[in-house]
C-alpha cells in the first residue's frame, strides 16, 4: 500500500526539516529527481539529449525554483533550456543557476513561439503552494508535459484542478504520495506518477489514505484468518442473499447474481420480483430462488444460527436494479433488522435512512448517489463539490449513514466511520460502463459472504470491524479493477466482459482457483 498525505502536510513535513529560509538541500534533491526525469523523457521522445529543446514555465515561489535547478541541471548536458517566467519574482538562486549553466529567461508573451519548437515542458509553475484564482496559459496537447510535484492547477489537498490546469504525462511527485495526485481530477490529469523519497520521514503525520495495489489482495482479504477452513461444505464456502431486480431492470439482479457466483460463491438465495425470476434461474441456474414467506423463517433461523456460530446467509448484496415499492421496503426493512452484513447499491439508497444501526454495511453509491444520500442526511452538496474533494464527502456519508462507504469514481475511495480510507485506482475509464456497478455489488456480496464477519458487531470491536469491512471493499474493488484491466486488453469493456476475466482476475492476484473464496486441497 502506498501512504498519501495531504500536499499541505508534506509542505509542513519539508518546512520543518530545512534549517533556515535558504536552506536548499531538499530542493536540490527534488531538482534532482525531476532533472532524471527529464532527461528520461527527452530520450524517450527524441532519442537524444544533447540539442534537444526544454521550456519550463517558472512559477514565483519554490515550485518554480525546482524548475530553475532543474533545467540549470539539463543545460549542462547540452538542453537547449529557457524558463518563462510566470510572475513577477522567482527564485533567485534558481535564476543565478540557470544563468550560470548557460539556460535563459523568456516571458509569457514569447510562450507560444517557444513551444513551436519544444520537445518537452516542464511544468514547474505552482505545486503545493498554490491558492485559488490561478492564471494559466494555453498548452497545446501534442508537447510532452512533466508536472514538478502536481500539475498546476490542481489542489494538492483534494485533487480538484481548475479547467486550465496543465494536464502532464509524467508527474514527480516530492516527499511523498499526494492526496491531490491520487484522487479526483488530479489523478487523471497527473498521468504517470513517479515518487521522490526526500527524507521527510517522522517529520510527516498519520497518512491521510492508503493506495492499494493488487499485490495487496491478500492482505486485504485477510489471509491471517483461517480461510483454509472454509469451503469443506458449501455453507461455510458463503452463502449470500441477494435483493435486486425489478420488471425494469431485470439485467441487473442477473448481473450481480453471476458476478457473485463466477467469484466462488457457496450458495445464492435470491429474492426478487416475478419479472427478474425467470431470467436468473435460465441465466444463473446455481441461485436457489428465496420465496417471500421464506424469509422471515430464514432470517429468524439465520438468527439462531448466528449463535450457534454458522450463521446460513453470511452477507446480503442489495439494490442493484431494485425498485422503491412497498414490497422491496418491507424486504428490506427485514433484512436490516437482521443485522446480517451487507453490501448496499443504487435502488435500495432512496430506501436507507442515515443513523446509527448494528449492523456491518457497505455503501457503494457513486458521485450522484452520494449527493443524494448526503441530501437526505441534511448535507447540501453538489456532485461538483463531490468530485472536487471526493475522500472528504465520502467520509461524511460513512459517519451519517455508520457504515463503509465506497465511493465510485476514477479513483474508487473505501472509507469507515472512523476515517479510515484506501484508495483503489480504476485500471480503465472504460470501467464507467453500464452493469459494471452491478458486477461490483456481486463480486462485494462474495467477499463479504465468505469473510465469516460477525452479525451484529459489540461496541468495543466497531472500529476493528469498520477497518476490516474497508478493507474487503477494496479488495472487491480491486478485483472489480483487474478484471476491467483484463478486459480492456482483449478490445471491449461490458458487464458481461468483465464477468468473464473474474475468475483470471482472482487467479491472477492470488488465488490458485480463481476464486474470491479460498479452497483448502
Ligand atoms: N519547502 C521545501 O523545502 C520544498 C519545496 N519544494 C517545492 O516547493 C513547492 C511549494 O513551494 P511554495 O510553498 O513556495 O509554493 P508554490 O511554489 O507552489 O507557490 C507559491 C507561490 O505562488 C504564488 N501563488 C500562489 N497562488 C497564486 C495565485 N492564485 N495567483 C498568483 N500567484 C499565486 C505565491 O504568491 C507564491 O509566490 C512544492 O510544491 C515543491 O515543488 C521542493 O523543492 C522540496 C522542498
Amino acid at each position: 500500500m502506498i501512504p498519501v498525505y495531504a500536499g499541505t502536510h508534506v509542505r509542513d513535513a519539508e518546512a520543518k526539516l530545512l534549517r533556515d529560509a535558504n536552506d536548499l538541500t531538499l530542493m536540490r534533491r527534488a531538482a534532482d529527481a525531476l532533472a532524471h526525469q527529464a532527461v528520461v523523457m527527452l530520450k524517450e521522445d527524441t532519442g537524444r539529449l544533447y540539442g534537444s529543446r526544454a521550456v519550463a514555465l517558472v512559477g514565483p515561489g519554490n515550485n518554480g525554483g525546482d524548475g530553475l535547478f532543474a533545467l540549470a541541471s539539463l543545460a549542462k548536458r547540452g538542453v537547449h533550456t529557457t524558463a518563462v517566467l510566470l510572475g513577477a519574482k522567482a527564485h533567485q538562486e534558481g535564476l543565478a543557476a540557470l544563468s550560470r549553466a548557460g539556460g535563459r529567461t523568456a516571458a509569457v508573451a514569447d510562450l507560444d513561439e517557444l513551444l513551436e519548437d519544444c520537445d518537452l515542458l516542464i511544468d514547474a509553475g505552482y505545486g503545493t503552494g498554490a491558492r485559488p484564482g490561478l492564471q494559466l496559459p494555453a498548452i497545446p496537447r501534442d508537447i510532452p508535459v512533466l508536472a514538478c510535484d502536481l500539475p498546476s492547477g490542481v489542489d494538492s489537498d483534494t485533487g480538484a484542478a481548475i479547467d486550465s490546469v496543465i494536464p502532464a504525462d509524467r508527474t514527480v511527485s516530492f516527499g511523498a504520495l499526494k492526496t491531490g495526485l491520487a484522487v479526483g481530477s488530479g489523478h487523471l490529469v497527473s498521468g504517470s506518477i513517479c515518487v521522490t523519497d526526500l527524507g521527510l520521514g517522522a517529520a510527516l503525520p498519520e497518512p491521510e489514505a492508503w493506495v492499494v495495489q493488487g499485490d495487496d489482495l491478500e492482505l486485504l482479504l485477510g489471509r491471517e484468518e483461517d480461510w483454509s477452513a472454509a469451503g469443506r461444505h458449501k455453507y461455510q464456502r458463503g452463502v449470500l442473499g441477494l435483493l435486486a431486480g425489478s420488471a425494469k431492470y431485470p439485467g441487473a439482479a442477473v448481473l450481480t447474481a453471476r458476478a457473485a457466483v463466477a467469484g466462488g460463491l457457496g450458495l445464492l438465495r435470491t429474492l426478487v420480483p416475478d419479472a427478474v425470476a425467470t431470467a436468473l434461474t435460465t441465466q444463473v441456474p446455481e441461485s436457489v430462488p428465496l420465496a417471500t414467506p421464506e424469509l422471515t423463517a430464514l432470517l429468524a433461523r439465520n438468527r439462531r444460527n448466528e449463535r450457534e456460530g454458522a450463521a446460513r446467509i453470511g452477507a446480503w448484496a442489495i439494490g442493484p436494479g431494485l425498485d422503491d415499492n412497498e414490497d422491496t421496503r418491507k424486504h428490506l426493512a427485514q433484512i436490516l433488522a437482521a443485522n446480517t452484513p451487507c453490501v448496499i447499491d443504487a435502488g435500495a439508497f432512496s430506501m436507507l435512512e442515515p443513523g446509527e444501526h448494528h449492523q456491518l454495511r457497505i455503501l457503494t453509491p457513486h458521485a450522484g448517489e452520494l449527493h443524494a444520500l448526503l441530501a437526505k442526511a441534511g448535507v447540501r452538496v453538489s456532485s461538483r463539490d463531490i468530485a472536487a474533494d471526493p475522500i472528504r464527502w465520502a467520509r461524511w456519508a460513512a459517519v451519517a449513514y455508520d457504515s463503509v462507504v465506497l465511493l465510485k469514481g476514477p479513483s474508487t475511495i473505501c472509507t469507515a466511520p472512523d476515517g479510515y480510507t484506501l484508495i483503489v485506482h480504476a485500471s480503465t475509464p472504460d470501467l464507467a460502463t453500464a452493469g459494471s456497478g452491478d458486477v461490483l455489488t456481486g463480486i462485494l456480496g462474495t467477499v463479504l459472504a465468505a469473510a465469516n464477519l460477525p452479525a451484529t458487531p459489540t461496541n468495543k470491536d466497531v472500529v476493528a470491524l469498520g477497518h476490516r469491512l474497508t478493507d474487503l471493499a477494496a479488495a472487491g474493488a480491486l478485483i472489480h479493477a483487474h478484471a476491467g484491466a483484463l478486459a480492456a486488453h482483449e478490445g471491449t469493456v461490458s458487464a458481461v466482459d468483465l464477468l468473464q476475466e473474474l475468475p483470471r482476475a482472482g487467479r491472477d492476484l492470488t488465488f490458485l482457483d480463481g476464486s474470491i473464496v479460498r479452497m483448502s486441497s
